[in-house]
């Protein structure tokens, strides 16, 4: 198969959706890789590395799309790549389509075949090829909300680890699955004060155990969430329905009992965001106010730190990357957990969520996917 990967262009990203060590394996498996000039710059990896890992190099994204098979990206095509897919291709990426009808409406026109990370399982039931951008969005979390937390920067003017006669911070997780548990870690190690919420309480059961009673675990009912989030100086918000748009725990409402300068990061946002009050940002202008509340809201995190990152993802994707590249649609259809990210096919909606929350009919993968 031909595999071609163009140069991120959403807003400060800087990931690259196929490292040159990548680039190595895809090669060994007798497959044709296209990179677009430059796509590697963001994490320090020039064209001659990827020509000695055995790609071509493509001068502009167009010939890249034009020529591949599969497209492997990182972050969600944005409207120009978009109408660059076309069906009997696979698009292998974040897409996050719940909270996205514009971008689901051109992918059903484009008739790809796109296959999400954030919806592709294991049999552990983790999202395998989330956890490792939510482990680093769940870390930068606390880095993006303690220099929010500076009074220059709009916040309140507390720093979470205290100082010795004054107390620490109080830092509040809502969600405590890969991201929560990140971020608890990050608190923690600054010497905040930290509880984790949640609505399950196995989950809640195993953060204890790890935390050894160094954070407060709290089963997540409207009145634990607004007792926590008004003591708050830091909220982060990390809950996820896999696929699904994330709930709207805290309402505007809830953000006036909260104190003035306190900081939300809405990790979740990239699902459409935890609080009523959250819309996307970017790294150029990370942050708003709303009734004196700093929001961050950055749908790609992780792009920040790229070199972690891009390394980082592309060790959890290279599995089904392989796969794909291997045995094209029969992979799809023989795996169920690579059947979990197919999102889109030849016009169709395949992701229950999707589908619920954007009001298309689902058409499963096992019903479409005829490659006997
Ligand atoms: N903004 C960004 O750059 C990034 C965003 N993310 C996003 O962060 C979010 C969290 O991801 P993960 O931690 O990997 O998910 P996860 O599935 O590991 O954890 C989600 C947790 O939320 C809990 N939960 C669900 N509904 C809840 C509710 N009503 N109240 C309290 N807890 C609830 C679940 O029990 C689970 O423990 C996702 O939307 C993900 O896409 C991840 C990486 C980067
Ligand atoms: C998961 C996601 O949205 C990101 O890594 O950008
Ligand atoms: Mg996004």
């Amino acid at each position: 198969m031909r595999v071609g990967c163009p140069k991120e262009i959403k807003n400060h990203e800087y990931r690259v959706g196929l490292t040159p060590g990548a680039v190595r394996e895809y090669i060994a498996h007798g497959h044709e890789v296209i990179i677009e000039t430059q796509a590697g710059s963001g994490i320090g990896a020039d064209d001659g590395q990827y020509i000695a890992a055995g790609a071509r190099i493509a001068e502009t994204a167009q010939e890249v799309f034009e020529k591949s098979d599969m497209v492997v990206k990182v972050k969600e095509p944005q409207p120009t790549e978009w109408a660059q897919l076309r069906e009997g291709q696979i698009l292998y990426t974040y897409l996050h389509l719940a909270p996205d009808p514009e971008q689901t409406k051109g992918l059903l026109k484009s008739g790809v075949t796109a296959v999400a990370y954030e919806t592709v399982t294991d049999d552990r039931g983790g999202l395998p090829l989330l956890a490792p951008m939510s482990e680093v969005a769940g870390r930068l979390a606390i880095q993006a909300g303690a220099t929010a937390l500076q009074k220059a920067n709009g916040g309140r003017g507390v720093l979470l680890g205290g100082v010795p006669g004054v107390l620490p911070g109080k830092v509040a997780v809502v969600g405590g699955g890969v991201v929560g548990l990140h971020a608890a870690r990050m608190a923690v190690g600054l010497g905040a004060d930290v509880t984790i919420l949640d609505r399950s309480l196995a989950r809640l059961r195993q953060l204890d155990d790890l935390f050894s009673g160094r954070v407060h675990t709290r089963y997540s009912t409207i009145d634990a969430l607004e007792e926590e989030v008004f003591a708050a100086d830091l909220v982060i918000g990390a809950v996820l329905i896999p696929g699904a748009a994330a709930p709207k725990l805290v309402t505007r409402d809830m953000l006036t009992g909260m104190k003035k300068g306190a900081v939300i990061v809405d990790v979740a946002i990239d699902q459409g965001g935890c609080f009523e009050t959250s819309h996307a940002t970017t790294h150029s202008d990370p942050t708003y106010e709303v009734d004196g509340i700093v929001h961050y809201c950055v749908a790609n995190m992780p792009g920040a730190v790229p070199v972690t990152s891009a390394h980082a993802l592309n060790n959890a994707t290279l599995h089904y990357g392989l796969a794909l590249a291997d045995r094209g649609l029969r992979a799809i259809a023989e795996d169920r957990h690579l059947r979990n990210g197919l999102n889109i096919h030849r016009g169709r909606v395949t992701n229950q969520p999707v589908a619920e929350a954007l009001g298309y009919d689902v058409t499963h993968a096992d019903a479409i996917l005829n490659v006997a």
